[in-house]
């Protein structure tokens, strides 16, 4: 059908007084060239506006989508768990610059990480002194148990026979020890950024320590080209001038340390390789963590003048976590890069409260329970053993709702200390009873562990998720990255299959 086209002074009347906002829009009757001009400039200032607004909401659109797309990997455990040791070995292979200007500010923990044993060292010493054999001795645990130190010091000191020529030694190496010990504390300082620091326990800081630690780091991060944890999440960070001073000040200090130890490097070896230090760590009642013991044996080439640390010691120097720390990588595959946030949390019980806020957008979860803690108690819990609270602890996270949809791994770490502890012939069955009679052997105990994480896991798994679990050793470099490739694909895949559906 053909329809003749409507007159065109019709639909031009009809159209425009039909539609309000061409009817606003109208030039004003008997509008001079002048005022036609002006309205002209303030509509294309109108528009201009409009056309900002528009394209601010396309980025910000932009901007969602892509952090919609992030993948959030949230590393979970309790203290000493192995989480910040992982996030290191992340920060190797996909950012390995913001390693390398981090090196140096690892000096101080290191420092840190030897001044301390040697203290508990004479702690120990001094508690039970050279002793006979005596196997109701065997039964206290000594780990950072002070009271339990004064009550043996009291049934073994004072029973003796008076002062051996070791004991005379150990009191020269005390002596000579003397301004390692009284730094201790000022480096405990430095590293917390002048919290207070516990006289026992561990020392706790914020993500953006090292920041405290460098001058150079202080300046790049002035010129705000510095990668590594975002400072914005953590609210006690310093501000960028202090950082700048803090490290001027403070600079002196580490050398000063470093300085001590290089002339004590000897008194120190002696003193790990005293006899009646041997036979304690024999006979358990001096129990060192793993990072002390390794750099007590590395003691020679720690302590040499211009001593950089490897990243070896950066993977076994030792710090707390306090709050949640975030680190950002782009990680690719398949030609495709995506951005990857990495939330390293602190494990201890006073820090948990931390993680929730974490929670309802993460993609994955990397678990981690160390299995060689079978023999050891919480620090801020002495009656309740590590594995009972690791085991608790992840009953807590695969029930928990929020986290129902998160790709989940278990990481059985510390595999390596749990080998050497079953080869220095320590029971299980002493610590879990429920271990029985069955043979105190690696196999045999991972597996026994397994099927409780595997049991907490089928029972709390509505969801049908498939839980992937590891046997790992964090320090291990290359068998860490090799697992850190495997975990980047199985995310990807359920990544790239949820793209698809989008
Ligand atoms: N030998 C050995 N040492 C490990 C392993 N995993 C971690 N460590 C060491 O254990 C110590 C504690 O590890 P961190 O990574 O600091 O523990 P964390 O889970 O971050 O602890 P918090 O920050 O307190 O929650 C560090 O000195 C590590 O070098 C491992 O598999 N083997
Ligand atoms: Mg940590």
């Amino acid at each position: 059908m053909i329809s003749a086209p409507r007159p065109p002074s019709v639909r031009s009347i009809g159209t425009d007084y039909g539609d309000p906002i061409t009817a606003v829009l109208r030039p004003p009757v008997g509008e001079t060239e002048n005022e036609r001009q002006l309205r002209l400039q303030r509509e294309a200032e109108a528009k201009r506006i409009s056309d900002a607004i528009d394209e601010e909401l396309r980025a910000e659109e932009k901007r969602y989508r892509k952090r919609k797309e992030d993948v959030r990997l949230l590393l979970l455990g309790q203290a000493e768990s192995g989480k910040s040791t992982l996030q290191k070995q992340f920060q190797l292979m996909y950012n390995p610059t913001s390693l390398e200007e981090e090196r140096l500010s690892w000096r101080p923990v290191v420092y840190y990480n030897i001044a301390r044993p040697v203290r508990r060292i004479f702690e120990v010493v001094d508690a039970y002194g050279e002793f006979e054999d005596d196997d109701d001795a065997m039964q206290v645990d000594t780990n950072d148990d002070s009271m339990d130190l004064d009550m043996k010091r009291d049934s073994t000191i004072s029973g003796s026979q008076g002062s051996s020529t070791a004991e005379k030694r150990l009191a020269t190496l005390r002596y000579r020890l003397g301004p390692l010990l009284a730094a201790e504390a000022s480096l405990a300082e430095r590293l917390s950024g002048g919290q207070p620091t516990p006289t026992k326990g561990n020392l706790f800081v914020r993500s953006g320590w090292q920041a405290r630690s460098l001058l150079g780091k202080a300046r790049l991060r002035e010129r705000g080209n510095l990668t590594g944890p975002r400072a914005s999440m953590e609210s006690g960070t310093p501000r960028r001038s202090e950082d700048s001073t803090i490290a001027i000040e403070k600079d002196k200090l580490i050398e000063d340390v470093a300085k001590i130890l290089h002339a004590c490097s000897d008194d120190i070896k002696e003193l790990w390789e005293h006899p009646v230090v041997q036979r304690l760590r024999e006979k358990r009642r001096l129990r060192l963590e793993e990072w002390a013991e390794f750099f007590l044996d590395n003691i020679s080439r720690v302590s040499e003048s211009g001593f950089v640390p490897t990243t070896d010691d950066i993977l076994h120097a030792r710090i707390q976590t306090m709050g949640v720390a975030e680190h950002i990588f782009d990680v690719s595959l398949h030609g495709r890069t995506v951005t990857w946030h990495l939330y390293d949390v602190g494990g201890a019980r006073g820090q948990r409260h931390t993680w929730a806020p974490y929670f309802d957008d993460a993609s994955a979860i990397i678990f981690m329970a160390p299995v060689s803690a079978f023999d050891q108690y919480l620090e801020e819990d002495p009656r309740t053993n590590r594995i009972d609270d690791s085991l608790q602890l992840f009953t807590q996270i695969c029930s928990n709702k929020l986290l129902k949809n998160a790709h989940l791994v278990l990481f059985l770490n510390k595999t390596d200390v749990l080998r050497a502890k079953l080869a220095r012939g320590v029971q299980v069955k002493k610590y879990i009873t429920s271990y029985g009679e069955r043979p105190n052997e690696f196999d045999s105990v991972v597996g026994y562990f397994r099927a409780h994480f595997t049991q907490v896991h089928k029972r709390n798994n509505e969801n049908m998720r498939v839980l992937y679990t590891h046997l790992t050793n964090v320090v291990d470099k290359t068998a860490t990255q090799r697992i850190i490739t495997d975990i980047r694909d199985s995310i990807f895949r359920v990544y790239l299959k949820d793209a698809a559906l989008v």
